[in-house]
């Protein structure tokens, strides 16, 4: 089931696309005062992206929903988000696959690769529940963008 209420964050862009996306993921925190996350579990992960620009691509697109999906599916879909490299990169402010640092790795993900799009939008939210009671979301900054 997809979540229908997200958090809205305020802006002045023209148009403003909302991808909503589940993956099933292993992942384990292997700290110490991790509790019961120390073991190796999964979830569905519920992931919103939210994209927003003044401009369309030549198709009419903000940036293809499909597309969109592919990025951030393919790559963790089926997966145990430990072994990702990017889950134990010194640049995420902890080196382990939290639903904040998932979010935070997804939005980096996806605004490289709409930095290489002729219409250069932007994210600016990205939402990951792991839970249908726990979900975290990341919004970066200004000085985050390219
Ligand atoms: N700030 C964070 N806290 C926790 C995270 C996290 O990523 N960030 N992760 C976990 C666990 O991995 C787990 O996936 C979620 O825990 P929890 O919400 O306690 O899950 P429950 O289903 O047991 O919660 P209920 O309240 O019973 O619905 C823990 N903390
Ligand atoms: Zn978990």
């Amino acid at each position: 089931m997809i979540y229908s209420y997200y958090p809205q964050w305020p802006h002045n862009y023209r148009y403003e696309l909302n991808k909503d996306m589940h993956l099933s993921a292993a992942h384990y925190i292997p700290s110490e005062d991790a509790g019961k996350c120390r073991r190796v579990h999964g979830h569905t992960y519920t992931i919103n992206v939210t994209v927003v620009g003044d401009e369309l691509n030549r198709n009419g697109f903000l940036i293809d929903f499909t597309v969109l999906k592919k990025w951030i599916h393919k790559r963790y879909d089926h997966t145990l988000l430990n072994d990702h490299p990017e889950f134990a990169s010194e640049e995420t402010e902890a080196a382990y696959p939290t639903t904040e640092v998932v979010a935070q790795v997804i939005w980096k993900t996806v605004q490289q690769k709409l930095d290489e799009t002729s219409n250069k939008p932007k994210c600016l939210q990205v939402l990951v529940r792991e839970t249908p009671t726990s979900y975290a979301v990341f919004r970066p900054k200004e000085g985050d963008f390219a």
